[in-house]
């Protein structure tokens, strides 16, 4: 699944603080890019920006590819079970088959509990279970490795790499160390207005 994903001369602004600006990447198929910088620097805004979910200050972003995002807010329904809960994305993503993603995050044994009971581990594997259900070319992921045991976080980047030799393209917003091949690194700063 071939994807690309764009941004020309980006700005972002939140309240009356301009973030970033003159921001720029281009990623092409397997592109993988990993935004680092301080806590409240932007890269949960700028990841937003490319999902389309955060309008711009200026600049635009360009996608080539269906955009699927994970942050630390799964649209989860916490009431429900786990199962029934992912099967609600499972019909709208049109998935057939999910226990391969289910069985891939380690969540074969959890579909009976309610997602409120679920551990932030657990949370955040199911909210990457959705991601492959998905199936789409291009992944956003905020912070995709906190909260993983250590087994979750190299199943992860096992699956970003795969990810990448299909050709999709992957965002990682992340405070820790990615450990992958041909990752490129956008290190946001400070913005002197
Ligand atoms: N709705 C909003 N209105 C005003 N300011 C906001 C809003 N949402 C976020 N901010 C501010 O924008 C800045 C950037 O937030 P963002 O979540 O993008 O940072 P981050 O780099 O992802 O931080 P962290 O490493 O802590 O996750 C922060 O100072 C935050 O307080």
């Amino acid at each position: 699944m071939p994807a690309r994903l764009s941004a020309t001369d980006l700005a972002c602004r939140r309240g009356d603080r301009v973030l970033f600006r003159g921001l720029s990447l281009a990623l092409g198929p397997g592109g993988l890019l990993h935004v680092t910088g301080a806590n409240g620097i932007g890269k949960s805004s700028l990841l937003r920006i490319m999902a389309g979910l955060l309008s711009p200050y200026g600049g635009n972003v360009e996608s080539d590819g269906a955009i699927g995002l994970v942050d630390e807010r799964p649209a989860l329904d916490p009431e429900l079970p786990l199962g029934k809960a992912l099967g609600f994305w499972q019909r709208i993503d049109g998935a057939h088959d999910q226990s391969a993603n289910l069985a891939a995050m380690g969540l074969s044994e959890l579909l009976d509990i309610p997602v409120r009971y679920l551990s932030t581990g657990q949370r955040k594997r199911a909210a990457l279970a959705r991601l492959l259900a998905q199936q789409v070319p291009i992944w956003l992921l905020d912070e995709p490795l906190n909260g993983l045991d250590t087994a979750a976080q190299a199943k992860v980047l096992e699956l970003v790499g795969a990810h990448a030799a299909n050709g999709g393209v992957t965002v990682i917003a992340s405070h820790q160390p990615v450990a992958l091949a041909g990752l490129q690194t956008l290190a946001l700063e400070e913005f002197a207005a």
